[in-house]
């Protein structure tokens, strides 16, 4: 749904120990993607855990306006009966994506290559969002697109009714053009070419493979390659999503910060394109172990425990592994902040174009709070103050983005003075359980 209704600001106040299970929900890449393919496959994909925020669940409407039928039993437990590849109906009225780029993006490229035509909008940061970098690519299939100035939402998506096939290298590092591209080359007759310079998650490609898509991924002098070959009869799944890396995230950040903290978070997909956060912190000297180590559903998970660890270093993040942490670093410099000596954080201008310009939304607000922020157009450093010396008590805007709210939720709970956001209600986007599960934990956490 677009915008958020009134802003509800939240603080954050120091507080003792946190400790427990934080069984975070469903992750939100995935659950995209299963409802999308679940809706392009036919019959009946049965999926348990799914991600019920606010971004899934536009999601889930949109692939009904689409023509599949979204049953939710409750729980976490959907069905989505679907309607083939190319037989999606055109929808009735405005496709609003609320918040979510991925769902917009794959949705847009899911829809490019059928006779249908449809117009897609989102809240006031989603219709900021740069949207040429899938729409110029569609246009290789033969979709035509009209939007705002700039390549922006609203816009209108005049699918292909005789889509041709592409090859296509993706020229900045992002799974949502990488999958745009591939759900578009599922109704283009033939092969559908899509490299990537770096790899970045790759969701798409597991469960494209596994709905039953001849897919083949290989490493090239030019990159990562992938080949899809269009027009498969996708076969209805069973999918149990994980848990989410980047929700374990935040009680796995605030447990590291405040003293005398033990938080174990269960049954975290650790597949390498999303895991970077984990390997960072443990770089920097966190007390972060993998516990009860296993594969579920084809994807390495384990268990992690969290502790207190106040003998943080602040280190350069190697650039190469940016991509599977991408949605991490705005957690990571709050946890920077509590380090000794600086953390460099380069090679991310990709974070200047998500919810908000993430650089400058946790600048202002680590500034404001009393930590030192240097910035250039693709790299950020932020100077530690030490376990104790964080000051706090600062107002920070969310600017529509849930990882910024929550990032400084996380700094509230070990800084000197308490800690707000302008607006908590993005987090409902992707953690509508951020609030309760933190309380559970012993964080402290309240409105206004
Ligand atoms: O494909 C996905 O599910 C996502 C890809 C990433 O975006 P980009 O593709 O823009 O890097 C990430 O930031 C987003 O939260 C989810
Ligand atoms: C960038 C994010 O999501 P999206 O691009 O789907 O809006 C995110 O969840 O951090």
């Amino acid at each position: 749904m677009s915008g958020h209704g009134t802003p509800t600001p939240m603080t954050s106040h120091r507080c003792g120990p946190l400790s427990g299970v934080a069984e975070v929900p469903g992750d939100k890449s995935i659950s995209h993607r299963s409802l999308i393919l679940g809706a392009m496959a036919i019959g009946e994909t049965k999926i348990s855990g799914l991600l019920e925020g606010e971004d899934v669940l536009d999601t889930a409407k949109a692939m009904r306006a689409f023509g599949a039928e979204v049953v939710n039993h409750g729980g976490g437990e959907w069905s989505v009966f679907g309607v083939g590849v190319g037989g999606f109906a055109e929808p009735g009225n405005v496709i609003d994506c609320g918040n979510s780029g991925t769902g917009v993006r794959l949705i847009m490229g899911a829809m490019a290559t059928q006779p249908i035509t449809a117009t897609f909008t989102g809240d006031a940061s989603l219709n900021g969002r740069p949207m040429a970098r899938v729409t110029d690519p569609l246009a290789l299939f033969g979709a035509q697109t009209v939007g705002r100035k700039g390549g922006r939402l609203p816009m209108t998506i005049v699918g292909a009714a005789d889509p041709v096939p592409v090859r296509y290298m993706v020229p900045v590092p992002s799974a949502q053009v990488k999958s745009a591209m591939l759900l578009a080359g599922l109704n283009a007759p033939g092969k559908t070419v899509v490299i990537e310079k770096e790899a970045t998650r790759d969701h798409s490609e597991r469960m494209l493979a596994g709905f039953g898509a001849e897919i083949i991924v290989e490493d090239t002098d030019e990159g990562r390659e992938i080949t899809l070959t269009g027009r498969p009869e996708l076969k209805p799944q069973v999918i149990a999503v994980p848990r989410d890396p980047s929700s374990a995230a935040f009680p796995v950040c605030a447990a590291i910060i405040t003293p005398g903290s033990d938080v174990l978070v269960p049954g975290i997909g650790l597949n390498l394109t999303r895991a970077g956060l984990f390997t960072t912190l443990r770089d920097m000297g966190a007390d972060l172990t993998y516990e009860n180590e296993r594969t579920e559903g084809g994807e390495p998970v384990a268990d992690l425990r969290a502790r207190y660890s106040p003998d943080m270093k602040g280190i350069a993040v190697p650039p190469a592994r940016a991509a599977s942490m991408i949605d991490e670093y705005p957690v990571l410099s709050v946890v920077a902040s509590f380090a000794t000596g600086d953390t460099m954080m380069a090679g991310v201008k990709e974070l200047r174009v998500k919810e908000s310009d993430r650089i400058d939304a946790m600048a202002k607000g680590l500034r404001a709070c009393g930590v030192t922020v240097d910035e250039g157009e693709d790299w950020w450093q932020v100077t530690g103050l030490g376990p104790e010396g964080v000051p706090g008590g600062a107002t920070c805007a969310s600017q529509l983005d849930h990882r910024i709210a929550m990032a400084f939720m996380v700094l509230g709970m070990a800084a000197q003075n308490p800690v707000t956001v302008d607006d908590g209600g993005p987090i409902s986007t992707s953690f509508p359980i951020f609030e309760p599960l933190m309380g559970a934990l012993g964080a402290k956490l309240s409105h206004g």
